[in-house]
């Protein structure tokens, strides 16, 4: 008996990295050596491969994703004869804690502010709409930072349903992780962008019913226009984290003002101990129940492996 023909049902057409290296066509690479430098994180510099490969086809895929928006809007201005202020075009990003999101969005906002058509790109970490420690602390969640419960969800989706209303100056608090917790004066003002990139762990979580009126209310995804998700093995993203604990340990931790200056002066084992009791304790039981099942939710997924290197790249069949 002939196998039955395989039906692919995945919603995503999965390319390797040389295929997706390949559709980087004449995008030339607009960021110099020092550019890159400045936009790596604590330990390695992303390499120029890496952002040739596959940052810059994803930038270029961006460009004709928010370019067909702003065809959109400007018809349906125009069906609708009435102004409307420039609607941003909102990109999600999400994965687990130290995974790379802040990381790739700042490569990404640096690519796609080249482009003529959205010079203005800019950048909100959902960790400034946690809890304040006091609010998180009288719920009894300080150790549940991360978890979607310890973030104000209302907060967040006004922001986003003003920043999708075209309003022309929205502002989002700010969190710090010297002090591990909200800084009470400031904010990020962003004024007229063309593209946000909101970057997150629960950027894709579900709706849940706020319970003052226990109303259905709408995911933090109905504002975006796009999402990704970087996802990585649990070991690797554990070995990150683990770097960025210990060099953050001869670094940052050194601050007096640093909430983790005590762990600035124990032992490397010591370090290492509490480092990895954080890992397993919070991030990597928010990663297995709240943050990998919103995955197949993103419009593309990028999937690393050692020294950050994207393996393959999953986008979502239009
Ligand atoms: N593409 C990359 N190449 C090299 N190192 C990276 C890359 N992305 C992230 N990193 C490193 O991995 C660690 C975690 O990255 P980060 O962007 O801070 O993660 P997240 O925002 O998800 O917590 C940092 O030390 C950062 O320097
Ligand atoms: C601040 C974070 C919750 C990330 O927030 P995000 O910007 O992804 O919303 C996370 O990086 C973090 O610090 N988790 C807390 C783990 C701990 O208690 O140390």
């Amino acid at each position: 008996m002939n196998p039955r023909p395989t039906v692919d049902f995945s919603p995503f057409a999965e390319y390797s990295r040389e295929e997706w290296a390949g559709l980087r066509a004449d995008t030339p690479m607009p960021l110099s050596d020092a550019e890159l430098e400045g936009l790596s994180g604590l330990i390695e510099r992303v390499s120029a491969d890496e952002v040739v490969e596959i940052y810059l086809p994803l930038s270029r895929l961006l460009n004709l994703y928010v370019e067909g928006a702003q065809t959109l809007h400007r018809a349906s201005v125009e069906f609708l004869r009435k102004p409307q202020n420039k609607m941003p075009f909102v990109i999600g990003l999400a994965g687990s804690v130290a995974v790379g999101k802040s990381t790739t969005a700042r490569v990404l906002q640096a690519l796609l502010s080249r482009w003529p058509s959205h010079p203005k790109v800019d950048l909100v970490p959902t960790d400034g709409f946690l809890y304040p420690n006091r609010v998180l602390e009288e719920k009894g969640l300080l150790n549940r930072k991360g978890f979607p419960e310890s973030y104000d969800l209302s907060s967040l989706l006004t922001f986003l349903a003003d920043v999708k209303s075209g309003r022309s100056k929205v502002r989002a608090p700010v969190y710090s992780h010297l002090i591990y917790d909200l800084l009470p004066y400031q904010a990020i003002e962003i004024e007229r962008p063309d593209i946000v990139i909101v970057e997150g762990l629960n950027v894709l979580q579900p709706a849940k019913k706020l319970p003052s009126d226990g109303e259905a209310i709408p995911f933090v995804s109905d504002f975006f226009d796009f999402s990704v998700f970087i996802d990585a093995e649990e070991e690797l993203i554990e070995s990150w984290y683990m770097e960025r604990f210990m060099r953050l340990r001869q670094t940052a931790f050194r601050d007096p003002a640093s909430y983790f200056h005590r762990y600035a002066d124990i032992s490397d084992e010591e370090a290492r101990q509490t480092g990895l009791s954080i890992w397993r304790e919070i991030n990597l039981v928010n990663l297995r129940e709240n943050v990998l099942p919103t995955r197949q939710r993103a419009d593309l997924i990028l999937t690393k492996g050692a020294d950050h290197a994207v393996e393959t790249v999953a986008l979502r069949k239009l």
